[in-house]
């Protein structure tokens, strides 16, 4: 059976690791990590459900006798299991370190099948898991983080949060988010909203995509944790260069969006604005100023790095290091980089597999992670090598032509694929790049 996203990413961070520290004695230093991640993902758990309990939400309901049974069946591989059978188990109840894995599979489904929320959204969110994710090494807290993601397609099996460090650029963070950090952690304007909040905040909020991947508990959490703010028109929300404190969205009005005092962007009811500075710990990077009257919901800093970072934009922090480091997107603005994060997805080749085949419609353009590809055209053979942070795919999308060339993994291969109408979209900053790169224009350089 093909290894799921999940057990890909977790199987790549080890050997990322192992490749790292090139460990003398393999078993003792495999023990001691795999333990150390296990340690990890209990913690973070206990702590949220710690934290949940105190503001009277059970994330993890406690398993009955029958459940146990149930539960340790599906442990030792039971199949048939419908999905009435499904333990809602506190994870960390059960020490054993062979049923981990089921527990989180398990929670997950109970996190996402919570019936305790607020009952405003539909989101099918698997708690702090959706799209790609960057974890730490657990070994060394103090090192950089190794990238990776997953794709879209399995967000149905993703186990509880393994990694809730995942997106952290130890660099830039102003809060820490190790999990043990959590229990100090109360968000600073809590009240329940009354039920016409709420059945306002299911319209403006209803609408943003960030909301719709928190799971209900989550959920619940930010929207007691928002403040209400009306603002008259010409009210300047957010000032360039200044410090970040809110994240706003937009319930009623219109809002203008400034960088260096030209107007580069509006938008109206059901969207949101101000996550930029609170997501990289940077200054304001445009001003924002009520273009009519408006109400807007107010979240601050801390709950949106703990709950929203954690999660809705996972994959923009994911994407983020690999973004700048690819040479032809150096002109693009952090926003412009935070916009193309959230279109692309993931891909895993293995060796000798076919990414792009000459002749075929071009759907996507690709940037690899890493890995190595061979471009080969028939009747020329091999005519370019490709490395890490390299791209492809792009001249079939920007000529409308079909594949002009067969792109085949030589080594394990991860890349980021951009769809054509994000890539039409997204990529305008760097289309002329692209153009003066292209292969059929000049030829392909032999690397
Ligand atoms: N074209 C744009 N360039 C920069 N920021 C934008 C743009 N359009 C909307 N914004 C938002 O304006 C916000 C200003 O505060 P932040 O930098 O925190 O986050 C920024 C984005 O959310």
């Amino acid at each position: 059976m093909p290894l799921s996203d999940e057990q890909k990413l977790e199987y790549e961070l080890y050997q990322k690791e192992v490749e790292r520290h090139d460990p003398s004695d393999l078993l003792q230093f495999s023990a001691n990590y795999f333990n150390k991640r296990l340690e990890q993902q209990r913690q973070f758990m206990k702590n949220q459900e710690a934290f949940a309990m105190s503001k009277g939400i059970t994330l993890f309901g406690k398993p009955s006798r029958s459940e146990s049974v149930v539960a340790a069946s599906s442990s030792l591989g039971g199949k048939g299991c419908g999905e009435k059978d499904v333990l809602f188990k506190s994870p960390f109840a059960d020490q054993d370190p062979h049923s981990t894995h089921e527990n989180e599979n398990l929670s997950s489904e109970r996190s996402s099948q919570s019936g305790s929320g607020v009952g405003l959204f539909k989101g099918d969110f698997k708690v702090g898991m959706e799209g790609s994710k960057r974890v730490k090494s657990p070994l060394d807290p103090h090192s950089g983080n190794s990238g990776d993601s997953r794709r879209r397609g399995n967000v149905n099996h993703q186990p509880l949060p393994l990694n809730f460090n995942a997106g952290r650029r130890t660099s830039v963070s102003g809060e820490t988010f190790q999990p043990n950090n959590f229990d100090d952690w109360t968000p600073s304007h809590y009240s329940e909203k009354s039920e016409e909040q709420l059945k306002r905040l299911a319209k403006s909020i209803g609408r943003n995509f960030l909301f719709n991947k928190l799971d209900d508990d989550n959920k619940r959490l930010v929207i007691n944790s928002l403040e209400e703010k009306s603002v008259k028109k010409g009210t300047e929300i957010i000032k360039q260069g200044d410090e970040g404190d809110y994240f706003y969205v937009v319930e009623e009005g219109t809002v203008n969006y400034l960088v260096d005092n030209k107007l580069v962007n509006s938008s109206g009811a059901g969207t949101s604005f101000g996550e930029l500075a609170l997501m990289y710990n940077s200054p304001r990077v445009a001003t924002v100023v009520a273009a009519t009257d408006c109400i807007l919901w107010a979240l601050d800093r801390i709950t949106f790095r703990k709950i929203l970072l954690g999660s809705s934009f996972k994959k923009r922090l994911m994407y983020d290091e690999l973004l700048k480091s690819i040479p032809i997107l150096q002109s693009l603005t952090t926003y412009d980089r935070a916009k193309l994060a959230d279109a692309l997805d993931t891909e895993f080749y293995e060796p000798g597999q076919v990414i792009v085949h000459e002749g075929d419609v071009g759907e996507n353009f690709y940037l690899i992670e890493y890995g190595e590809c061979e471009v080969s055209k028939k009747g020329q053979g091999v005519v370019a090598q490709l490395k890490s942070h390299d791209y492809f795919g792009e001249v079939a999308l920007l000529n409308d032509l079909p594949r002009q060339a067969t792109v085949t993994a030589k080594t394990k291969t991860k890349v980021a694929t951009l769809g054509k109408s994000g890539f039409q979209r997204l990529l305008g900053p760097v289309v002329d790049v692209l153009k003066l790169n292209d292969p059929t224009r000049k030829g392909h350089d032999t690397k």
